[in-house]
């Protein structure tokens, strides 16, 4: 069987973080795991309060299910500080843990600060480097770079700048531009672009986590980065397609993907 952790912050409506991630490696059929990093109470219209979990009982989680199960892929969703940063990462590269997927969480789609401002220098040297693929959306990607992105242009390169930090692949979320989202993957040499007509909704709560769990669960079953991108940009395609509209605000993306 193959298997995925997530190291992520909890969502209490179920639409994003570490219930996202369970959900879509459920769906696509990988045995999920988890590492709470921090509880949020939240649900489609916003962050209430986040309370974070101490660094030790982080390091128990990760270092019960490291040391007993094979971890096929991990994927790292919201991290909170510098001190979870740290802990995250040397329990990682003690175990040599491969197939890193992170998604570099910073705000909410509804403005919530889910990392502190101090801690994206933490993530840029200690956390990135070790990541197999980063997926940062331009938000994310300008804080990292302290530099505006506003065409596919820059795009292409805060991505080799972002490859300068040392991950294997980086994958530029497009979303937040205008017109239809282009996702930019680089490996170092080439480019590959994800082109997708926008999908009218306003449910799209959580579809940052969900692809980045979606392509945990395609390296996991042996896919190759590129073809785990593929696989994972139709299943948050899907996902966002057949999303659900509950809640006030940004409703979930859908799991059920045999459903659909
Ligand atoms: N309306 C849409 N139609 C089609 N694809 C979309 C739409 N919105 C986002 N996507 C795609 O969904 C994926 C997630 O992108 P997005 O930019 O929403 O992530 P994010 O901002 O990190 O999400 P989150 O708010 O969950 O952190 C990307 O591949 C993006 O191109
Ligand atoms: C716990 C959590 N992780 C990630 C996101 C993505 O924005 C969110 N809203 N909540």
């Amino acid at each position: 069987m193959e298997t995925a952790l997530t190291i992520a912050g909890s969502d209490s409506s179920g639409g994003a973080g570490i219930q996202a991630d369970l959900k879509t490696f459920s769906a696509l059929k990988v045995y999920g795991m988890s590492v709470i990093t921090a509880v949020t109470a939240q649900n489609t219209t916003g962050v209430r309060s986040i309370a974070t979990i101490p660094t030790n009982i982080i390091q128990d989680q990760m270092e019960a299910v490291l040391e007993d199960i094979p971890v096929g892929a991990v994927k790292i969703g919201m991290l909170s500080s510098s001190h979870v940063i740290k802990t995250v990462v040397s329990t990682l590269v003690n175990v040599k843990a491969t197939n890193i997927v992170l998604d570099p969480v910073m705000v909410s789609k509804s403005g919530h600060h889910l990392l502190e401002y101090e801690a994206v220098q933490t993530l840029k040297e200690d956390l990135i480097p070790i990541a197999t693929i980063v997926t940062p959306n331009l938000p994310e990607a300008e804080a990292i770079l302290g530099r505006k992105i506003l065409c596919e242009e820059d795009m292409k390169e805060a991505c080799q700048q972002l490859n300068e930090l040392g991950p294997k692949y980086v994958l530029l979320k497009g979303g937040h531009l205008e017109g239809d989202p282009v996702d930019v993957l680089y490996d170092g040499t080439e480019f590959h672009h994800f082109y997708q007509e926008r999908i009218l909704t306003k449910n799209t709560h959580g579809t940052g986590c969900t692809l980045s769990s979606a392509i945990a669960a395609h390296l996991a079953k042996g896919n190759s980065v590129v073809d785990s991108v593929h696989l994972a940009k139709e299943y948050i395609t899907g996902a966002i397609q057949h999303s659900i509209s509950i809640g006030q605000g940004h409703g979930p993306t859908h799991h059920f993907h045999q459903l659909w």
